[in-house]
């Protein structure tokens, strides 16, 4: 006959996928009941918005329902208190960058460049891959992350901590989202650092392969006290092809050398257009800046992307190109982009 300690000891083998240890030695199974076959028990979550609870419940009922006199189970989730969350974890391992692998911090030169469209569509790109990817938008200027995702949600609280929200397989968190919408917001040093230390440190981006941080652009201080900040990011510069624009991305490279910044390489935006009429790709912007700079620094120009229309699109509409057509030419260069990136930073 299943009875408590049946039941426990069935439950056992089940391990929180995120921090791979037993359910029952974490503390997470409680107030178990059982009478004629029915198991109903609770399960307590370190997060309410756990994005394993369907997988865990499914491994619970799987277990059980295999113990001989067992024909129904029933769940009821709650979540861990925060003391029986401090307790168990005197640094909560899934806040902050416990847990990512690998930070990827997207710069430019100067404004307007594309630095935010790169930073969204690789990551979408790094995501169709299989990896487990995070977004910050960390751009004091003018954080355009929520736009470009179409997001009007702020952040849920749980215990002290944000929870990042989440959209096309994404983990998203905003400068826009902490500030008082339509307020203008002055970013100056230390309050730029406080920011981003409650961005990263306060929230539970939980176990991430790869976090993309979409910095402020310019060669100015806010870019280099947010990659300063972020412990271990590299950066991706993106640039656009014309010589006007390469001083300001020389002068940001030897700045981020300076502070010792690793940079993984560069994306060349705006590279050229096809106007539908020939096949003959015009190069608007000039050409060659890319393959220049990589010259130059010895960093590897990791894509070129052209100017396309469905991506102006995607950034109004809030559907990103490597959603509305991640096939498309211009896709292709982002999943392309997203493989360099990964035979680049492995685990
Ligand atoms: N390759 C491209 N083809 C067509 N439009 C593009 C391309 N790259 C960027 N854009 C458009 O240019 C505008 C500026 O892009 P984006 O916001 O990504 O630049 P940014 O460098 O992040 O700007 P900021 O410096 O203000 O943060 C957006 O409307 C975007 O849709």
């Amino acid at each position: 006959m299943a009875d408590k300690q049946s039941i426990l000891e069935a439950i056992k083998v089940v391990q929180d996928p995120e921090l791979n240890k037993s359910l029952i030695d974490l503390g997470m199974i409680r107030d178990i009941f059982v009478e004629k076959g029915l198991v109903r028990l609770s399960l307590a979550l370190t997060t309410s918005k756990c994005p394993k609870k369907e997988a865990i419940v499914a491994e619970i009922r799987q277990v059980l329902q295999n113990l001989p006199d067992v024909s129904k189970v029933e769940v009821k989730l709650t979540t861990l208190t925060k003391e029986e969350l401090r307790k168990l974890f005197p640094e909560h391992p899934l806040v902050g960058l416990n847990r990512v692998r690998h930070v990827l911090a997207v710069a430019s030169g100067k404004g307007g460049v594309g630095k935010t469209t790169a930073a969204v569509n690789v990551a979408l790109g790094l995501a169709a891959k299989g990896n487990r990817v995070g977004l910050l938008d960390a751009d004091v200027y003018g954080p355009s992350v929520p736009v470009m995702l179409g997001l009007n949600d702020s952040p849920d609280w749980e215990n002290g901590m944000m929870i990042p929200v989440e959209k096309f397989g994404l983990r998203i968190m905003s400068l826009g989202m902490i500030t008082d919408k339509g307020k203008p917001v002055v970013w100056r040093g230390p309050l730029v650092s406080k920011a981003i230390r409650q961005l990263l440190g306060q929230v539970l981006w939980g176990d991430l392969d790869y976090l993309v941080v979409d910095l402020p652009p310019g060669t100015g201080d806010p870019s280099i006290t947010v990659a300063q900040a972020i412990p271990g990011a590299t950066v991706l510069m993106v640039t656009t092809p014309q010589e006007v624009a390469l001083a300001d991305v020389r002068r940001s490279i030897d700045l981020f050398n300076k502070f010792n910044i690793g940079i993984l390489g560069l994306l060349e935006n705006m590279s050229y257009f096809f106007c539908g009429h020939s096949e003959k790709p015009i190069e608007i912007f000039g050409q060659g800046g890319g393959e220049k700079l990589s010259k130059e620094f010895g960093l590897p120009l990791l894509g070129k992307i052209p100017i396309d229309l469905e991506i102006g699109k995607g950034g109004d509409s809030g559907v990103p190109l490597m959603i509305l057509a991640p096939d498309s030419e211009t896709g292709r260069i982002f999943q392309n982009i997203a493989e360099k990136i990964m035979g680049v930073v492995r685990n």
